[in-house]
């Protein structure tokens, strides 16, 4: 007879360090006299963990989720490549049920992380901005799917390479995103043609923009139409990030430098 867990075993041998993912206190502590390095990937460090990554969304796309600690713990030197870490994380719900096994590697990097920690506009705004989006995915507007296109940062360039497809009702107003009653004023006009332009730090600088960026050198997945394609292309002309939500898959997309790093479906939110 061989013990399951010797079998096991190997998932956890010789590891350089222990992921824990959106651990409970006590769950944390019985990891306090570990021999390898533990980090603690969560949405908000309770256990006072050192050192810890903070993580903006729960993805519910496990991949996502350790994408992001790994990006973030290589940001922060805690890991490189070549070194192999164990991850605890959650699949069915919130407490950590399951082990995965990752070999850090520098062709990995998705830019997950880098999509929220080191986009032009703030950290907290990106995060704002997708949380709108997730809820007028769920949502949608009066029971209709509904499409969005928000443009995230460098906002001066952004405006420079766009132009107004009718009045901007968001012209003399200071109102940033995040804000509750801004969020129902976006999904409001979300029902309306073009993007929504904000600043760095949240600002809503403009409804209603056309964009016309030059969609050279512009890597977006087959399929997705000119709400995609002009989201994608600005974030190649500018230092903009795009938050695009589709009206006809349902799905809202992030793309940043041109490219699409992250693809999440709302109902999982
Ligand atoms: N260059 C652009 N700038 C701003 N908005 C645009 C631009 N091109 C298209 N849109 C907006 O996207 C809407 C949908 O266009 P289209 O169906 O081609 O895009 P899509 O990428 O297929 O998006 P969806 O998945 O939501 O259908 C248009 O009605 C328009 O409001
Ligand atoms: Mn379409």
């Amino acid at each position: 007879m061989v013990a399951l867990s010797e079998i096991l075993d190997d998932l956890v041998s010789d590891v350089d360090g222990l992921f824990l993912f959106t651990p409970s206190h006590s769950h944390y502590e019985r990891f306090a006299d570990l021999d390898v390095p533990t980090v603690v990937i969560a949405p908000e460090n309770t256990v006072e963990a050192e050192p810890f990554v903070e993580l903006p969304l729960q993805f519910q796309n496990v991949k996502d989720r350790i994408r992001f600690g790994v990006e973030g713990a290589m940001e922060q030197n805690i890991v490189e490549a070549g070194d192999d870490i164990a991850c605890n994380v959650g699949i069915f719900g919130g407490d950590p049920d399951s082990v995965v096994r990752v070999r850090v590697e520098e062709n990995m990097r998705s830019g997950i992380y880098d999509l929220f920690a080191n986009s032009r506009a703030d950290p907290g705004v990106i995060r704002d901005v997708f949380e709108v989006a997730i809820e007028l995915g769920k949502k949608g507007q009066k029971g209709e799917p509904v499409g969005a296109l928000f443009i995230v940062g460098d906002a001066g360039n952004v405006m420079n390479k766009s132009r107004p497809l009718s009045y901007n009702p968001f012209e003399k107003s200071h109102v940033y995103v995040g804000d509750p009653i801004v969020n129902v004023m976006l999904k409001e006009f979300s029902r309306l043609d073009g993007a929504f332009v904000i600043s760095d730090s949240g600002k809503i600088v403009s409804a209603y923009r056309y964009l016309e960026p030059s969609a050279e050198g512009v890597d977006i997945p087959k399929g997705l139409g000119a709400r995609h394609m002009a989201g994608g292309a600005i974030t190649r002309d500018t230092n903009a990030t795009a938050i695009v939500l589709s009206e006809s898959d349902g799905l809202v997309r992030a793309f940043k430098g041109g490219k699409m790093i992250l693809e999440i479906d709302p109902e999982d939110y």
